[in-house]
């Protein structure tokens, strides 16, 4: 009887010839394998102990200067043809791009370990999850594969598995196939490919989170959201949380931000004492992922394939993210990061004094900031103080709401919701942040980053709307849309909203109007709350601060409406009509206001 893994260990052969390791390891995802690879590492300095007293089985990772962020621009989808990967992604010819990379693959792993990673993205029991295999010669990636995934054994048993029931229906087998190597670490001889018709990653030249990591960008949203659109569901980027009330009812939000503005923040939100001592609380599921099907009754249902956090260090504080803090005292992977002179990991907006910067020279801020400001910390999910275990829930969280929010210093009230499922994907498709001074320099240059996809988006972003759009169908309870923005600004520059824990205040009003409890303004950019439909007590905001807030200034917003209908024309003819409808709409809305 033919092992049911027939089509894994062909291409783990195939991938062996051409990369010539010294030698093959199976990863079982192991307590022993785990410690043997960490002890590896610390040998050769690829990982340095940090202080074992303050961070028992803590380590720091520093990656090679050139190699500190995703490299978008070096970043293909390969589609046979350019159309369907769109004008959201960098493209070439499949057959070309495989023959550039394998190139670059030909004896790079010579004197190295292939290490075969086998992973399961979402709990290992769990219909909406997917498993995939990553090839590395990286113990890094590895040990971090094992905190970011269902890595290991429970894996490699259930691609048995499905590979076995493929081969009785005569498929092929589903699981992505993820080819990495470190390579020589050149930018030159750097690439990230994606062929979603093959479920194929091939990944070269670095070692840094999203292009190494293949489980998490290039897995579980630029092939997951090409599969997604194929198989009827959605791969997004987003967190998802659970607000449980006094009551002890608990609703999900998904919710998909750009960058800087806080994700991971929401995701592990303490409430303002007020709500807490009346029993209010907060379940973190996931902070950066999201994958959500139709179940049974018509409602999404939502699994974070994730089972760790790969956040950015720096912003991570007592006052901004307490959990966080608390997640990581202990068995985290720092990378990039600063450290104390007793050897503690420090980054900016921590307490103490670095005495060592990211690249391991003696600080000095001619250098520039201590910890690299995309330093990260690896994490399991699980040591989350508001880690909810319905994060192993097979059949996942049903969704009360989709959240898209930015950082938008003016215009943008506070929260409207969209009045339907249409005029919600158009407020994600219009979502975006104005560009901050640390950023790029520039300030209040508004980027649009629909559904925070733009760079992982694994096809034609029109043809993501329209996916998007398919979803309003006969039976179907939709979550209902609405749009936040925590970053307006007062006219002293001054920001108007107090954030952080009182945003549990908004999301406590888009629950209720999931309810049909909570009152709103009727207006031509959707229902936006009063001040008496918020629950404001206890904070010191004047009545100038909420007009602000809670204002349409419909001038303003026809600028915008212009603006976005502008933005969709970019898209061509593949953005769907019935998007471009919506923006009339809304446009015509305000023009009659
Ligand atoms: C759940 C929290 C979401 N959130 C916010 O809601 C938020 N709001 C702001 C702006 C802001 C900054 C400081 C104060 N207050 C004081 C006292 O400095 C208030 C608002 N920054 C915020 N940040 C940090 C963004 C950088 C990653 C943030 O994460």
């Amino acid at each position: 009887m033919t092992s049911q893994l027939d089509t894994l260990n062909r291409w783990v052969d195939d991938v062996a010839r051409l990369t010539q390791p010294d030698s093959i390891h199976w990863c079982d995802g192991s307590d022993a394998e785990n410690r043997a690879l960490i002890a590896q590492m610390e040998r050769d300095g690829t990982l340095i102990a940090l202080n074992p007293e303050t961070h028992p089985n803590c380590w720091l990772h520093r990656s090679h200067p050139s190699d500190v962020a995703r490299v978008e621009h070096l970043t293909l989808v390969c589609t046979k043809n350019k159309e369907d990967a769109g004008p959201n992604n960098h493209w070439m010819e499949p057959a070309e791009a495989h023959a550039k990379i394998d190139a670059l693959f030909a004896g790079c792993m010579r004197g190295r370990t292939l290490y075969v990673v086998p992973y399961c993205m979402g709990p290992i029991d769990s219909p909406i999850a997917r498993c995939g295999v990553e090839i590395t010669d990286s113990p890094y990636v590895v040990a971090n594969m094992r905190i970011m995934t269902r890595m290991g054994a429970p894996a490699l048993a259930r691609i048995e598995r499905e590979s076995a029931e493929a081969a009785a229906r005569g498929e092929q087998p589903a699981f992505v196939k993820g080819l990495h190597s470190i390579g020589e670490l050149d930018p030159e001889k750097r690439f990230i490919m994606h062929f979603p018709e093959e479920l194929t990653i091939k990944s070269i030249g670095s070692g840094y989170g999203g292009n190494a990591l293949l489980g998490k960008k290039c897995h579980a949203l630029r092939i997951g959201s090409f599969q997604a659109k194929s198989e009827g569901w959605l791969a997004e980027h987003m967190l998802i949380v659970g607000i449980e009330n006094p009551q002890g009812e608990t609703h999900y939000v998904a919710a998909a931000f750009p960058s800087a503005c806080g994700k991971t923040n929401l995701s592990m939100l303490i409430p303002p004492e007020g709500y807490r001592a009346k029993g209010w609380k907060v379940w973190t599921i996931g902070d950066d992922i999201c994958w959500m099907t139709p179940g049974e009754d018509g409602r999404l249902w939502a699994i974070n394939p994730e089972a760790g956090y790969f956040g950015v260090a720096p912003g991570t504080s007592k006052s901004t993210n307490p959990n966080a803090l608390a997640t990581i005292q202990r068995d985290t992977i720092y990378t990039n990061v600063a450290v104390t002179a007793d050897n503690q990991p420090w980054w900016e907006g921590l307490p103490g004094t670095p005495v060592t910067d990211w690249q391991g020279r003696p600080y000095d801020p001619k250098n520039g900031p201590a910890a690299h400001p995309n330093s990260r910390f690896t994490v399991s999910a699980r040591q989350c103080p508001s880690w909810s275990a319905q994060a192993e829930a097979a059949q996942g969280v049903p969704i009360s709401a989709i959240v898209f929010g930015g950082r938008r210093p003016s215009l943008v009230p506070l929260v409207f919701e969209a009045r339907d499922w249409a005029h919600g994907v158009l407020v994600g498709a219009a979502m975006g942040s104005e560009t901050t001074a640390a950023a790029t320099g520039a300030v209040g240059v508004l980027r649009r980053d629909s559904m925070a996809m733009k760079p992982f988006c694994g096809y034609n972003y029109g043809d993501y709307f329209a996916h998007w759009l398919s979803f309003d169908r006969p039976g179907a309870q939709l979550p209902k849309i609405f749009h936040v923005n925590w970053f307006r600004k007062g006219a002293d520059g001054k920001f108007l909203w107090p954030g952080f824990g009182d945003n549990l205040r908004v999301l406590e009003w888009i629950i209720d109007r999931c309810k049909g409890e909570a009152g709103a303004q009727d207006t031509p950019i959707g229902f936006v709350p009063g001040k008496r439909d918020l629950h404001l007590e206890g904070l010191d905001l004047d009545d100038q601060a909420l007009d602000t807030l809670l204002g349409v200034d419909a001038a303003g917003w026809n600028a915008e409406l212009a603006d976005i209908g502008r933005y969709l024309d970019s898209f061509g003819a593949r953005a769907p009509a019935a998007l471009k409808a919506e923006q009339r709409r809304v446009a015509d809305a305000l023009a009659r206001d």
